[in-house]
C-alpha cells in the first residue's frame, strides 16, 4: 500500500489454478513454465507463452504480467502473439527447433522489433530468451547459443534499437522461446555493472557476436519511482567466469553482482536517484545449472531475498558451460 492506493506489482507467479481464475481481469499476458514448450496460443483472449522449464511431476509456473488498465488490444505478427494497453506491450515468440539458429532468431527478431515499430512502443526494458540445448552445438556445426547471439545482433543492427535487460538461458526442450516487454511513453534507462565489462563488449573467446544486452533496464515514469529489471545475471567478474565448480562461491558472487548494479552508487551514476537492495527484489528466477545444487542454491537464495518475493527455481542449463546458476529479479 502507498497512502490508500493499493500498488500491483507488474508481475507476479501463480499456480496454474490460480491463473486461471485471475486471467480475464488485470492480466496482459503470460509465461507458463511447465512440462512442455512450442509457440504462444491464446488463452482467454490473451497471449500465453508456454516453456519447457519443468520437469514432470514439479509444479507449473505461471508468470502473470499484469497491466495496470486501459482497454486491452491484441493482435498476431509473423507468428508473434502480442497484447498491449496503450502503456505497456507484452509479446511473445517461438523460433522453434530449426536448421539455421541464426537465421532463425534474426527473422524471429526482427519481427518483434516490427511489432514494437508499428504499434508505438519504442522502449523495449525487458527480453527473456530461452534455448533449448543451449550450449550444445547448432545444426551449423557451432553452438546454438553463438548463433543465436549473432543472428539476434544483426536484428539490433537493422533497428538500432538500444540492448533492454535480458536473460538467454537453458530449457528443458522445444526450440527457442522468447518475450519481452516495451513501454509507449516511460523512458528506458540501461545500465551496466561496474562489476562487470559490458556484455556486448565481450571478447571474442565467447564468440563472433557478442550479446546484445545490458545488465538492468530502469523504467522512468514521467514522476516518481520507476521500476528496476534485473537481467540474468551469473558468476562473471570482468568477462571470466568466477569459481567453476563451486556453486556456494558461484552463488555469492552473483548475488554481489546483483547488489553492485542495484546499489546507490551505480544508480546515480547513471542519473536515477536512490538505490536498492537484494530484499527490495521481487519476481525471482534463479537458474540452477545441476539438479543436486537445488537445496544450496534455493537456501542461499532465500537467506538473502525478502521473505515477501515470489522465488521461482529452475533447473536448466546456463549460456557458458562453467556457469552453474543465474539469478534475475525486479523491483515492484
Ligand atoms: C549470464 C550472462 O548472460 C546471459 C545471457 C543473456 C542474453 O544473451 O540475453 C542475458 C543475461 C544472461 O541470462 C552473462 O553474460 O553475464
Amino acid at each position: 500500500m502507498r497512502g490508500n492506493v493499493i500498488v500491483t506489482p507488474p508481475c507476479t507467479f501463480r499456480t496454474a489454478e490460480d491463473f486461471a481464475v485471475l486471467a480475464g481481469d488485470t492480466v496482459l499476458g503470460a509465461v507458463r513454465h511447465s512440462t512442455a514448450g512450442g509457440p504462444p496460443r491464446w488463452e482467454h483472449g490473451l497471449p500465453v507463452l508456454p516453456l519447457h522449464m519443468v520437469r514432470p511431476g514439479g509444479p507449473e509456473v505461471v508468470e502473470v504480467w499484469h497491466t495496470e488498465g486501459g482497454v486491452i488490444r491484441t493482435g498476431e505478427h509473423k507468428g508473434l502473439l502480442y497484447a498491449h494497453d496503450g502503456e505497456v506491450l507484452f509479446c511473445a515468440g517461438w523460433i522453434g527447433p530449426s536448421a539455421d539458429c541464426e537465421e532463425a532468431t534474426r527473422q524471429a527478431y526482427v519481427a518483434a522489433f516490427e511489432v514494437v515499430e508499428d504499434l508505438g512502443y519504442p522502449n523495449v526494458y525487458r527480453m527473456w530468451n530461452m534455448l533449448d540445448g543451449i550450449t550444445g552445438p547448432s545444426a551449423r556445426g557451432t553452438e546454438v547459443y553463438r548463433d543465436f547471439c549473432v543472428g539476434r545482433g544483426r536484428a539490433f543492427d537493422r533497428f538500432g534499437h538500444p540492448m533492454p535487460a535480458s536473460t538467454g538461458i537453458g530449457s528443458l526442450g522445444d526450440g527457442v522461446a522468447f518475450y519481452f516487454l516495451a513501454h509507449r511513453s516511460h523512458a528506458a534507462v540501461h545500465l551496466e555493472n561496474p562489476l562487470q565489462v559490458p556484455a556486448h563488449e565481450y571478447p571474442e573467446q565467447y564468440g563472433p557476436r557478442p550479446p546484445s544486452f545490458a545488465r538492468a533496464t530502469y523504467l522512468k515514469p514521467e514522476r516518481g519511482r520507476g521500476s528496476l529489471y534485473v537481467s540474468g545475471t551469473a558468476s562473471i567478474l570482468d568477462h571470466a567466469t568466477v569459481a567453476p565448480g563451486d556453486v556456494a562461491r558461484q552463488v555469492q558472487v552473483t548475488l554481489a553482482n546483483i547488489a553492485a548494479l542495484i546499489g546507490a552508487d551505480n544508480l546515480t551514476g547513471h542519473g536515477i536517484d536512490g538505490g536498492y537492495r537484494l530484499e527490495d527484489l521481487r519476481a525471482i528466477k534463479v537458474y540452477v545449472k545441476r539438479p543436486e545444487d537445488v537445496p544450496i542454491v534455493t537456501r542461499l537464495c532465500r537467506d538473502e531475498f525478502s521473505r515477501r518475493a515470489d522465488i521461482a527455481v529452475f533447473t536448466v542449463d546456463v549460456c557458458r558451460p562453467d556457469l552453474l546458476v543465474e539469478i534475475e529479479g525486479m523491483t515492484p
